[in-house]
């Protein structure tokens, strides 16, 4: 299939090997540097537009895909706050966008057992929970996307968490996410309950971007042909 790749860097250069082994063509690359594109004929052949960008740059490339009427997986965390008029082009505009705040198999996997286990401790109030997420000091926003969905997977489950909050538990009823920049991390996230007798937790450590890479471009063969509002729930067989 033809692909555009909207963001040109650590994420875009590890798609397009992907890619490329996976039999796909790359039509178009498109950076800070060349907005223009969005409008060329090359743009425009793509099938799927995979975009990994920035927090702030997001929402404007989503809007000029949806203008082209090419449909995006789009992988850039950070811009949440635009989710509904991105659910209303699906919707009403006949749009067609695929999102995760992770797209690797294994974070897919950990968000289950994360439900599983929030299930099980909501019955046990003598633990209390809190998150830590780390990441390379490159990372723009705070807290991750998937911590973002993990902290969202727990309070769906556990009726004496209300909110996540950074950094502190304000409350007895939030869930405090400690975010770490370190290094090159690609990312470990960990969800940690403690009561006055242990200490029980489950993390995921990516040992490299690889793995978000290669669901991205499945994401991506997944969505070719396929219309509206689109995540990992329709795709993978849980
Ligand atoms: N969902 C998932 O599975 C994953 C999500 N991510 C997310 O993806 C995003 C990108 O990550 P990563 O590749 O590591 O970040 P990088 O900073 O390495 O790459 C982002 C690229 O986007 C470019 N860019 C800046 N502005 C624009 C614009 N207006 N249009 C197009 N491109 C632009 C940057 O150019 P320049 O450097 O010149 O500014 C840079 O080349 C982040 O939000 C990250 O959290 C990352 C990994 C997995
Ligand atoms: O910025 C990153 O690198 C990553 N971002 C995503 C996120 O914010 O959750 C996914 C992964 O953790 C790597």
């Amino acid at each position: 299939m033809n692909i555009a790749l909207i963001g040109y860097g650590k994420m875009g250069h590890e798609i397009e090997k992907i890619a490329i082994s996976r039999g796909h063509s790359i039509v178009s690359i498109i950076d800070v540097n060349n907005p223009d594109d969005f409008g060329s004929p090359a743009f425009k052949s793509a099938d799927v537009a995979i975009e990994f960008s920035t927090p702030d740059s997001a929402i404007d490339n989503y809007r000029k895909c949806f203008a082209a009427q090419v449909p995006v997986v789009a992988g850039t965390t950070g811009w949440l706050e635009h989710m509904d008029e991105v659910k209303k082009a699906c919707s009403e505009g006949g749009q067609t966008f695929f999102y995760a705040s992770n797209y690797s198999l294994g974070v897919n996997i950990f968000f289950v057992l994360n439900k599983y286990l929030a299930r099980i401790m909501n019955n046990y109030p003598d633990y209390d929970v809190k998150m830590e997420e780390i990441h390379h000091i490159h990372k723009l926003d705070a807290p991750s996307g998937t911590a973002i969905t993990l902290a969202e997977g727990v309070i769906e489950n556990i009726s004496r968490k209300e909110r996540w909050n950074l950094e502190v538990e304000e409350k007895q009823s939030d869930l405090a996410i400690h975010c770490i920049r370190e290094g090159e991390v690609p990312g470990i996230h960990e969800i940690i309950y403690e009561s006055e007798a242990d200490i029980i937790s489950i993390k995921h450590d990516a040992k490299s971007r690889k793995g978000f890479a290669l669901g991205a471009v499945v994401a991506a063969e997944f969505t070719k042909g396929k219309k509206g509002f689109l995540g990992m729930n329709d795709m993978l067989k849980f």
